[in-house]
């Protein structure tokens, strides 16, 4: 252990990489403490790609500075060593079977955990002597969960490796992750499209748009960020006056308006009184709000 170990695992300031005259990750600072679980989020083509293989020294940002365990991650074999990077399209050599790679993880991490890869291998079903190349893809998203679990790496990222996996082996993932994490602590960051799925097991939201960080906050904060009330128009539109709106919605006389902010009991009784219905937006309802298409007006949505 060094005096490094104190701070922060990641600390991102103005971190910035272009492709061409594209931005993909336009100056963002990211800051992930020790032993909690971080949900990437963003649209197709948001930056959380960019941002991870920047966090891990797999390429080079164009402006700011990346620290991983106090250090730059590409010029520190210390710094590699703990982290674990689980990509959706792992690229193994051509003549590799699961049985290597399985063999070959615990050069890589010091901490692999051969008892939990067998205990994986046997619940995912993974045919170990099979190449690679003929793995079904979600055989293939198994050998890569696997790898990111047994790993035990103190910073895993899991860049939607489990998008092949069928729903009864995510489910699988996602109890063993939150049983082995509660275990062994460490930080996870995983990015996913598959919001409902993993609003449980996050612990911090940080979601990226057009390489922009449009949420960086505590998920149970967010969770109650966001509310939709719905009933007659008239009355929605009164009630959400002087509002953040952030969705509109409806059909004849009827409207359902999302917002953010706090919503005082007072404010919550005067709602019932006027026939309102409030139902809490849930994490993948504001992700899909804050990045969706631009909020409609009020007539807008009536025409
Ligand atoms: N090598 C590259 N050359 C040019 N553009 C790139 C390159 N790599 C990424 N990009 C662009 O940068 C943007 C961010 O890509 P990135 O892969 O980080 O997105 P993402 O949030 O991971 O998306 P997805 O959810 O679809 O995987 C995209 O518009 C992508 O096309």
């Amino acid at each position: 252990m060094s005096t490094h170990d104190t701070g922060p695992v990641v600390r991102a300031r103005g971190l910035t990489k272009t492709y061409g005259s594209f931005t993909a990750l336009d100056a963002v600072d990211l800051t992930f403490e020790a032993n909690r679980i971080y949900g990437l989020l963003g649209r197709n083509g948001a930056g959380k790609t960019t941002a991870m293989q920047l966090l891990t020294g797999q390429i080079f940002p164009d402006g700011g500075t990346v620290e991983v365990f106090g250090r730059t991650p590409a010029e520190h074999a210390d710094v590699l060593s703990r982290i674990c990077f689980i990509a959706e399209s792992q690229k193994y050599p051509d003549q590799f079977r699961p049985s290597h790679v399985f063999a070959s993880a615990p050069w890589f991490f010091p901490n692999w955990d051969e008892a939990l890869a067998a205990e994986l291998i046997a619940e995912f079903r993974v045919p170990l002597g099979r190449p690679i190349k003929k793995l079904s893809r979600g055989q293939l998203s198994a050998v890569g969960v696997i790898v990111g679990l047994a790993s035990r790496a103190p910073l895993t990222f899991f860049d939607e490796p489990y998008l092949g996996l069928d729903a009864v082996a995510r489910a699988t993932f996602y109890d063993r992750l939150l049983a082995d994490v509660a275990e062994h602590p460490r930080t996870i960051v995983l990015s996913t499209h598959l919001i409902d799925e993993v609003s449980n097991l996050i612990e911090h939201v940080v979601l990226v748009d057009r390489g922009r960080i449009l949420i960086d906050a505590d998920a149970e904060e967010v969770r109650g960020s966001a509310t939709t009330v719905v009933g007659t128009r008239g009355t929605v539109e009164a009630f959400v006056t002087g509002r953040d709106v952030i969705g509109r919605d409806g059909i004849g006389g009827l409207a359902s308006v999302t917002f953010t902010g706090p919503l005082h009991p007072t404010e919550r009784r005067e709602a019932r009184e006027l026939g309102l219905e409030l139902a809490p937006v849930s994490l993948q309802q504001l992700v899909v709000h804050l990045t969706g298409t631009e909020i409609p007006t009020e007539k807008e949505v009536v025409s």
